[in-house]
């Protein structure tokens, strides 16, 4: 695994397979950092009542208006930034693949390597399991205790958004909407020539949410009104995406947040994400608290199994994924 991610580092020209059309490719504009992006303060989990109505109205504005917020919440946060010590920690997983090894809490490594949809990104995917492993080493202690310590992290994330959309507490996980957490490592080497492609093309997430733990280096943008933003790594905050799961079942209350990742030449960037979505054979609707006369259901109901099958390949042919869902209003 070493051997195939260094590979790429010795490169001195873009793969022709990795250029991108003129039309998607970033070129040489200088992107605008933005500093309105709004950072919302969990209070490290124990919210008294006034900071929490505070709190899911910033989650609902955030999530209107860009689908997108960074946020900080102490205990994560703590193994967070344990973690962003340990590039380490993420080749455990890199050789675990190699060997096909598995862990615990986490029950499947795959591998991401498409041409078109970025850089070699290693998935690990795994039902949360809240017995951790019994830690062989430091490292893997480490980004087990993260894993356990984000999902609390997801779990207050969903209480609030339960409460900023007026449905009952715990409606994601008595639906199996939430009970699946994967934790993808993209590693982003250095590019030769940044203009002429991406590290990640655009896209909105085909889950509920990504906890992104973005370590120092920039790359990341999100779109608003048409036109990218970068977003500033903050060192004591994740980012936070919101993906088309939400959307749907918020009856586009909540908008999922087109974003891409932009290379540099002269640092690699590893990023970690934390997603949570659905079990594949969830179906997903929108929830009927948020239907009536004045708001007719904007999608069809399906089974996620079946949007997460034709995601890649719509995003690939630029036709948004929750555009076969759609219902006329
Ligand atoms: O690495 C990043 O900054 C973003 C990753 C991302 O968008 C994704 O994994 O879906
Ligand atoms: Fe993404």
């Amino acid at each position: 695994m070493e051997k195939f991610i260094s590979g790429w580092c010795d490169i001195n020209s873009v793969p022709e397979s990795y250029i991108l059309p003129p039309e998607i490719r970033p070129g040489n504009y200088v992107v605008p950092q933005c500093d309105t992006i709004p950072l919302i303060d969990l209070g490290g989990g124990l919210l008294g009542n006034c900071d929490r109505v505070k709190v899911v109205q910033q989650i609902v504005k955030a999530s209107q208006e860009y689908g997108f917020f960074q946020t900080k919440k102490g205990s994560a946060l703590m193994t967070r930034n344990k973690v962003a010590d340990y590039p380490q920690a993420l080749t455990i997983f890199r050789k675990k693949y190699t060997t096909g090894e598995t862990t615990c809490d986490i029950n499947a490594i795959l591998l991401r390597n498409t041409s078109i949809f970025g850089p070699k990104s290693l998935l690990i995917i795994g039902k949360h399991n809240s017995a951790l492993p019994r830690p062989c080493c430091n490292r893997k202690k480490v980004v087990g205790k993260y894993s356990v310590e984000v999902r609390k992290l997801s779990l207050l994330l969903l209480d609030l958004i339960c409460e900023a959309l007026g449905l009952e507490c715990g409606y994601f996980s008595e639906n199996a909407l939430s009970q699946v957490q994967l934790m993808s490592i993209n590693h982003y080497p250095p590019c030769p020539d940044p203009s002429l492609t991406l590290g990640l093309p655009k896209h909105s997430d085909v889950n509920l949410f990504n906890i992104l733990l973005q370590g120092e280096v920039p790359g990341l943008q999100v779109l608003k009104d048409g036109n990218w933003l970068a977003v500033e790594p903050l060192p004591t905050a994740f980012a936070i995406t919101i993906g088309y799961m939400l959307q749907v079942i918020s009856n586009g209350k909540l908008k999922s947040v087109d974003h891409r990742v932009v290379t540099n030449s002269k640092v690699a960037r590893t990023t970690v994400g934390t997603c949570i979505f659905p079990s594949s054979d969830s179906r997903i609707v929108p929830a009927k608290a948020l239907v009536d006369n004045c708001h007719p259901p904007l999608y069809k109901s399906f089974i996620f199994k079946d949007f997460s099958d034709t995601y890649i390949s719509d995003i690939r042919n630029g036709i948004p994924p929750t555009e076969r869902y759609k219902l006329q209003p």
